[in-house]
């Protein structure tokens, strides 16, 4: 990710057993603006490593700009600025040294709509290593197969890995696009409301999902769907206009929230 000597440095260290593992993330005074507007003020995050962490709050909160800072997407929107500290794995995500295209492979990011590549189911999972130089068919095999066995759609695939990728469901599509996500190794999954397109069945499949990746990826997760949050993650950050209002560990924040705007946001007083 970085062209200096601490790209070496970039994994986390073995921890002796007994202390906490250093978090993956930590955001320290972080403002964004678009042009004049100060979306996000002064948000200071922890984000532990192998946990779902979610992101909920009301509309035009920020949760989604936030999210997509984690892999540097709002750069691609011209005006914007970014003040403050972005750390993934102790590096400043927002050093001039630091590639943004290394920090999309690391960090990888799920939409709210399945948005596969109108090409074949295998297609879609080879894309991503393949621009990034991996050209041996057996080994191109082997990433497809793991990368779809990790999303929990390889039963339904492995048949028709070279049919259009644009046949499969709404439910499975979604699936296609974690994998694709996966087939990159990343060390960090955003997901923006992936299930908001989907069905009561297919999202409840998504959910298990996002609980099993969690024990090889850290999982970030917006939703609007407080009982998804509540079902699905081990952290929860309560997002009000712009700042981090409360942070804490799931269950804290859905039956004990220390601060009155989370207790109104989750009893559905507004949002
Ligand atoms: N590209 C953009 N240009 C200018 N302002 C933007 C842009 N994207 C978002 N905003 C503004 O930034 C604020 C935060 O938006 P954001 O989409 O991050 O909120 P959100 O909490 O994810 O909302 P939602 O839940 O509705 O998706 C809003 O006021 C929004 O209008």
């Amino acid at each position: 990710m970085v062209k200096t000597s601490a790209a070496q440095n970039l994994k986390a260290p073995t921890e002796p057993s007994g202390v906490p593992e250093r978090p993956i993330i930590e955001v320290r005074g972080l403002n964004f603006y678009y042009g004049d507007f100060q979306a996000l003020t002064d948000i200071n995050m922890t984000v532990k490593r192998n946990q779902v962490t979610a992101l909920i709050g009301p509309s035009g909160c920020g949760k989604s700009t936030f999210l997509r800072l984690l892999n540097r997407m709002n750069e691609l929107i011209p005006g914007t600025k970014v003040e403050g500290e972005l750390l993934f794995e102790d590096i400043n995500l927002y050093d001039p040294q630091v590639d943004p295209v290394d920090v999309r492979r690391r960090v990888g990011m799920v939409f709210q709509k399945p948005n596969p590549f109108p090409k074949t189911i295998y297609n879609n999972v080879a894309y991503g290593p393949r621009l990034h130089g991996l050209k041996e068919a057996k080994n191109l095999d082997q990433i497809v197969e793991r990368s779809l066995k990790s999303a929990a759609l390889w039963d339904e695939v492995k048949d028709i890995l070279h049919q259009s990728a644009l046949g499969l469901s709404g439910g499975q599509q979604q699936r296609l696009c974690i994998a694709r996500a996966i087939a990159m190794s990343p060390e960090v999954l955003l997901m923006d409301e992936p299930t908001s397109a989907l069905d009561p069945i297919a999202t409840s499949r998504i959910e298990e999902l996002v609980k099993e990746l969690k024990q090889s990826y850290t999982v970030i997760i917006v939703t609007h769907n407080m009982q998804q949050a509540a079902r699905v993650s081990d952290d929860t950050a309560f997002f009000y206009m712009g700042r981090l209002v409360e942070m804490g560990p799931t269950e804290g924040i859905f039956t004990k929230p220390q601060k009155e705007q989370t207790e109104h946001y989750i009893t559905g007083r507004f949002g």
